[in-house]
């Protein structure tokens, strides 16, 4: 069988550990269900493809131990008798549905093609066939992944069925160590700089691809293996511009719904302070609003600015909840060695693992602070384990740490975050860390009109121009209102602000800035 054969050839040794233990699960359930109970979610994607061909693999050594013939049958002829089922949605890529259509030819797959959402077609499929465990390509850095192990009983309110996941544990190389191997053809798209797909509205070639180094979708990209950092293969995957601070101007109020149109291609990035000075009023905190200035700049949004309390709980509740559903987090505040220093622990809570003393870490600590530290131990040293990846800078004493997607900050005033801005933008060039995407521009005007009377014709701005945030705010309740636009393409939020004025007298508006 070609793929087994290219796997026990190949002398990379951690590939042959994953594949055998992806076959060991398949055989696993190919022995607990009958052939007719399983089901296979393809979707033309890279891990879908992966675990096609684990699956032909795997049934076929499943077979082999049942014995066949003397070998007299080509093995490598078997069919593929396991129901694949495909979710076919509108918005997919062209590429990834020929490429699913053209796979299922080449292979002879029995192909389901499902056109309803995953939750009910899931129900009218197990109506309708005895299917009690499905095949999936989920592996253990998506979203999706969180809570999951190989066999996973569906979640509450689904259809009831097990989840079956053969390639939890790969890694993006690994996948990819994979398919090289195999040789076996994959979408089109991942030689165009995708790196992982999702629908034709969410999914632009990954930045840290472009030969160019400009985010522009219409540069050249190198190919999806190429990606050095697998735990960046979503960058590539933008968020809906998450709707703004509402304002009762701001288009999100008007009727759009975010996913069809209105949206701006951006990563999203969660900012958490943590201090109970700033919440009794003592400090003031400055670092957030910078923080957001230094985001829009790189072409990042701020979905959220939050302050939480010095407690370990509170900080590893706003973690978790965050991490997730940001592409980044920064946090700050409540890091040293004091009793109310919980930052470290919180984030060690909220991703479920301990603390440890980190050597490394010790040894910058005690360049700088000498033998000052009393006790066996500096507390200051211990860092959640197994999550935390130190960003050395020449210009910064102590490295900066991250943990997963999670980066703490020390700065205690602007200056201070300036430089540690500034090294992670320079280390985001060498290791992709912060993708730089197509900077926000914005344009203000101002008025003395009022509320009531731009109020409409505003609404329907937003309609003409979804791809610009418009809002509007005041300074003062009886100032000028002052308009805003923002956006990524500037000619369109020249348009946008044109569109304005003309809709009303000439001298209404009046540019500031
Ligand atoms: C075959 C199949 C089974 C799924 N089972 C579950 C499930 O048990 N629980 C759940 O929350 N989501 C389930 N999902 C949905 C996925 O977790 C996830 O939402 C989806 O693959 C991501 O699609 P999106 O990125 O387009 O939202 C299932 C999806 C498929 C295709
Ligand atoms: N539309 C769909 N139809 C059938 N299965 C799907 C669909 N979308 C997702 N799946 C299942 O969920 C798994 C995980 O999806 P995910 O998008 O993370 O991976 P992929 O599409 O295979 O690869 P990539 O990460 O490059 O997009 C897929 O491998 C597949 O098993
Ligand atoms: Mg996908």
């Amino acid at each position: 069988m070609e793929i087994d054969r290219a796997i026990r050839e190949s002398d990379d040794r951690r590939l042959k550990t994953k594949y055998n233990n992806a076959i060991y699960v398949i055989q696993r359930a190919l022995a607990l269900y009958s052939i007719e109970e399983v089901a296979f979610s393809f979707n033309g994607g890279k891990d879908s493809t992966v675990l096609l061909h684990l699956l032909r693999a795997g049934y076929y050594l499943h077979n082999a131990e049942k014995s066949l013939p003397n070998g007299d049958l080509d093995r490598d002829e078997i069919s593929f008798p396991i129901q694949t089922i495909y979710f076919e949605c509108p918005s997919a890529f062209p590429e990834i549905n020929s490429f699913t259509y053209d796979t299922a030819a080449k292979y002879g797959l029995q192909m389901e093609i499902i056109r309803l959402d995953f939750k009910a077609g899931l129900e009218a499929l197990l109506k309708a066939k005895p299917i009690r465990a499905i095949f999936l390509g989920v592996r253990i850095g998506d979203p999706t992944a969180v809570g999951q192990e190989q066999f996973s009983p569906s979640s509450p309110g689904w259809p009831a069925f097990m989840r079956v996941n053969p390639i939890l544990d790969w890694s993006y190389r690994d996948v990819w160590a994979f398919l090289l191997t195999c040789k076996v053809p994959y979408c089109s798209l991942y030689d165009q700089g995708y790196t992982s797909i999702g629908s034709i509205h969410d999914t632009i070639p990954n930045a840290l691809l472009c030969i160019n180094d400009s985010a522009k979708s219409e540069g050249k990209y190198r190919p999806a293996y190429l990606l050095a950092d697998g735990r960046l293969e979503r960058a590539g995957r933008a968020k809906k511009f998450p709707s703004p601070i509402s304002g009762k101007l701001s288009c999100s109020s008007n009727g759009l719904k975010s996913g069809e149109i209105g949206q701006i291609r951006t990563l999203t990035a969660s900012i958490i302070a943590v201090g109970d000075e700033i919440l009794f009023g003592t400090v003031e905190d400055k670092l957030g609003s910078s923080l957001c200035r230094k985001l829009q700049s790189i072409g990042w949004t701020a979905s959220d600015l939050m302050v939480t309390r010095n407690d370990i709980d509170s900080v590893a509740d706003e973690v978790e909840r965050r991490r997730s559903t940001n592409d980044m987090l920064f946090i700050y505040g409540g890091v040293g060695p004091l009793h109310s220093d919980v930052t470290m622990a919180g984030i060690a809570k909220a991703f479920g693992v301990r603390m440890a003393p980190d050597e490394e870490f010790e040894e910058y600590l005690r360049h700088l602070i000498g033998e000052k530290c009393t006790g066996d131990r500096n507390e200051m040293a211990l860092l959640p384990e197994g999550i935390t990846e130190l960003l050395h800078h020449e210009q910064l004493p102590v490295p900066l740490i991250k943990c997963r997607n999670v980066i703490v900050l020390t700065a205690a005033n602007v200056a201070e975050l300036d430089t540690q801005w500034d090294c992670l933008l320079g280390l985001s060039r060498s290791n992709g860390l912060l993708a730089v995407m197509e900077p926000f521009v914005s344009k203000r005007l101002s008025t003395k009109l009022s509320d009531v009377e731009i109020a409409q014709p505003l609404s329907k701005l937003c309609l003409e121009f979804p791809d610009v945030y418009i809002g509007g705010y005041r300074i003062s309740r009886n100032g000028p209102l002052i308009i805003s636009f923002e956006g990524k393409d500037q000619t369109r939020i020249e348009a946008a602000a044109a569109g304005l004025c003309k809709k009303f007298h000439p001298g209404s508006f009046s540019a500031i800035d």
